[in-house]
């Protein structure tokens, strides 16, 4: 082994340096501390167990310092003999010069010991801003692989300069080249992409329903990109596969094969879901949370229910069931792209609204006596005259929903929230306004929604 390179009297960061980690902190990384104090963010490693560590972020005025673990001096009894996957292996690529590329930064640790994880940072993230105490259990998704493997029916590839898929590094925009990715349904690695040349393309995004249904790439095209070379190098995937592309510039992408979209399903229920447009990315994902998500908010018949930040539709559907043809949803969505799915989607049904827009200036629009007027208007426009909702879900990207969303919920005080995050850091900040409120969390529930990477789907439902 070599040894650490000293400190450099000119307070120049070392290259590499021995580590005894600590715990595991949101974004993934355990946390430890240099012999003079300094805290650096490793990742690839687990708490306790003590590292060398190639610095890949530091300088002498840096409040903190980043870093990945090359080699491991004592493991965890849940380290795993090998990584899920090579080249997201930190020991392994590092010991060839190359950094590891994201996307399966937890892939040295058994399931269990990953769920461990996450399940401390989302309890001590509720501790620190919601101010809720108490265990959180991260519960595996149904039928889920022993590795962790085979979920994913939404992959986002970037192209190098030969033309080649890849993934980027952690916080870099370099691409690696990659062969396949095998957290993703097979039938993605089944497609080829591997094989083909897709110089003239920035970007391919992959979306293969979870029943096997027809796959559908979408490429996002570089200016000057040979579209009939593109076109043909396309033909070569499997018979089936629908292509989809968006010239540089253009407002939408142009179908070159079959539909500019998938058709997903979950329990009696289908959608049709476009190129670029939103859908849970976990195989298990759809069918549990909309089973979950709507029942918790507590639909009323003849009531009026509110989905924000809708997506496609996912919970509309449960919720419309719920409410039946008295009662009424309004689905909120702000991609032109995913609105639009959603209205297609629910036009037979008219106890749905689908409202395009940001959900603060919407719920602004609809009951505009709770809450103040919407920023940059004199004053606020005549509601719709649908009653106020009683049951409410909430399911923001990872910024959450964030203050004023809140504020307004608070304002129109539905009997339930249930508020699903992708992000428990976020979730915790909203929970806490929530809480000062005076609402009450009833229920926490999490999932382990992204296996080998430190993401975790959160669920809480809320009553004021
Ligand atoms: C986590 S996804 C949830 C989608 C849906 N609930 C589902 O499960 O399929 C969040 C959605 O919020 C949309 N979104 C993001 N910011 C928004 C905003 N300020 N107002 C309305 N929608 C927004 C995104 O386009 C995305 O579709």
């Amino acid at each position: 082994m070599t040894p650490p390179a000293p400190a450099d009297p000119a307070g120049t960061p070392p290259a590499e340096l021995e580590l005894r980690l600590g715990p595991i902190a949101h974004g993934g990384h355990t946390v430890a501390r240099t012999p003079e104090g300094r805290v650096v963010f490793v990742r690839h490693g687990l708490p306790g167990e003590r590292v060398r560590v190639r610095l890949t972020d530091a300088g002498q005025t840096a409040r903190y310092w980043r870093a990945d673990v090359v080699a491991v001096l004592e493991a965890d009894p849940a380290r795993r003999e090998r990584h899920v996957w090579a080249p997201a292996d930190s020991l392994r690529t590092w010991a060839e010069g190359r950094p590891p590329v994201g996307g399966a930064e937890l892939g040295h640790a058994a399931l269990p010991a990953q769920r461990a994880l996450k399940a401390a940072v989302v309890a001590e993230q509720l501790r620190r801003l919601a101010g809720l105490d108490g265990p959180v259990e991260v519960e595996p998704m149904p039928g889920e692989d022993p590795e962790g493997l085979g979920w994913r029916t939404r992959v986002h590839f970037a192209v190098d300069a030969a033309g080649r898929i890849g993934m980027h590094p952690h916080r870099s925009t370099a691409v690696v080249p990659v062969a396949g990715f095998p957290l993703a349904l097979p039938g993605i690695g089944a497609l080829g992409l591997a094989g083909l040349d897709l110089r003239g393309v920035e970007r391919v995004d992959v979306a293969a329903p979870a029943d096997g249904g027809a796959p559908l790439v979408h490429l996002e095209l570089a200016a000057g990109a040979d579209e009939d070379r593109l076109r043909r190098e396309t033909a070569r995937l499997p018979a089936g596969t629908s292509v989809a592309a968006r010239p540089h510039g253009a407002a939408r992408p142009a179908p070159w094969a079959g539909r500019p979209a998938v058709v997903e399903h979950a329990g009696d229920h289908r959608w049709e879901v476009s190129a670029g447009g939103f859908w849970q990315i976990h195989r298990a994902a759809p069918d549990l949370l909309h089973r979950l998500v709507p029942a918790a908010a507590a639909p009323q018949p003849g009531g009026t229910a509110l989905d924000l930040y809708a997506g496609a539709g996912l919970f509309t559907a449960a919720l419309a069931d719920a409410v039946g043809e008295t009662g009424a949803v309004v689905a909120v969505e702000g991609s032109p792209v995913t609105s639009a799915d959603a209205r297609r989607t629910f036009a037979g049904r008219p106890a749905v609204r689908v409202e395009r827009g940001s959900v603060d200036r919407v719920l602004a629009r609809l009951w505009p006596d709770a809450g103040p007027a919407p920023r940059g208007r004199r004053r606020a426009p005549r509601g719709a005259g649908i009653p106020r909702p009683g049951a409410v879900v909430l399911d923001p990207p990872r910024a959450g929903a964030g203050r004023e969303v809140v504020d307004r919920l608070i304002a129109l005080a539905p009997r339930r929230v249930a508020y699903l995050a992708c992000d428990p850091a976020t979730l915790a900040r909203d929970l806490g306004r929530f809480r000062r409120a005076g609402w009450r969390v009833r229920q926490v529930r999490a999932f382990d929604m992204y296996p080998n990477t430190h993401h975790v789907e959160t669920l809480a439902v809320l009553e004021p």
